[in-house]
């Protein structure tokens, strides 16, 4: 899927949140959207996923502007795990992840052999098979985080929308969770904090501040010390490593007038 977002600008009474953000995701790409605290990404994934009505611009899935379709529609084409997802507590794991199911069947049919399947391939690839009868309220914040991730793979759709889906997750699950959204076939957006990551997993970086996109490019060009300066207020080291990898290295926050 294409998803392409075009002059697109959201806010709320008396404050502008998105900007004017043009982008464009290929169909297989996986983009990361990086950017400091309130920058702007949580906002313009929840306009890109249909929660938020645009207050200027559009969003379009292989050229279909996204409000031509129903919530129901839009499901079955796009997943989007957000940040502080929750869930009715009374559901088990299984039950979560069947939730990703909702869109492919009519109201009155129950899961049947194929929404299982697919249930247990997702729990297998989440690393959650050993928990699918655990009641949600018992499971830790990286399991919870996992089941929605779960739920949102169930769904089967070509695009898919993670906000910060590793903030939870220990070392291997955080490197298991980027290898898939890295290879799923998906067109995947993923917010990111940890810069290393976005740079090691994403296609490309797409850097937003106060609300708009400053900087869309390979990592290389995104993750430079200047620009690391000039948005998340620090002094970076950009470097490389024993594995190749781009490393980002911080000295300290850049110095600032003491608070009285
Ligand atoms: N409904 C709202 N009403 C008022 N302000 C809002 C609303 N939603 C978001 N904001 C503000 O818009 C700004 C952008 O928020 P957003 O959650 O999109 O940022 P973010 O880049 O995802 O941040 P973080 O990295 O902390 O998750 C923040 O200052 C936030 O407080």
């Amino acid at each position: 899927m294409r998803i392409e977002v075009r002059n697109l600008s959201w806010g709320v009474p008396g404050k502008t949140i998105v900007r004017d953000v043009s982008l464009t995701v290929e169909p297989g790409e996986t983009v990361g959207l990086i950017g400091p605290n309130g920058s702007g990404k949580s906002s313009l994934l929840r306009c890109m996923a249909g929660l938020r009505a645009p207050t200027n611009g559009e969003v379009r899935f292989d050229g279909v502007e996204i409000t031509s379709w129903s919530a129901r529609e839009r499901a079955r084409r796009l997943a989007f795990v957000e940040q502080t997802a929750d869930t009715d507590s009374d559901l088990r794991v299984a039950e979560v992840a069947m939730l990703g199911r909702t869109a492919h069947r009519s109201r009155w049919r129950g899961p049947d052999a194929e929404d299982h399947a697919i249930v247990a391939a997702e729990l297998e690839e989440l690393d959650l098979t050993g928990l699918a009868d655990r009641p949600w309220k018992q499971l830790s914040g990286g399991e919870r985080q996992r089941t929605h991730l779960a739920r949102a793979l169930a769904q089967r759709t070509s695009g898919l929308l993670l906000d910060e889906p590793t903030n939870h997750l220990d070392v291997r699950h955080q490197l298991e969770l980027m290898e898939l959204a890295g290879r799923t076939p998906q067109t995947v957006v993923v917010a990111l904090h940890d810069l290393a990551l976005a740079a090691r997993y994403c296609d490309r970086l797409v850097l937003m501040h106060g609300g708009t996109v400053v900087a869309n490019g390979q990592a290389a060009d995104v993750l430079t010390a200047p620009l690391l300066r000039e948005v998340f207020d620090v002094e970076a080291e950009i470097g490389h490593d024993e594995l190749g990898h781009l490393a980002v290295g911080y000295r300290s926050p850049v110095r600032r007038e003491p608070i009285r």
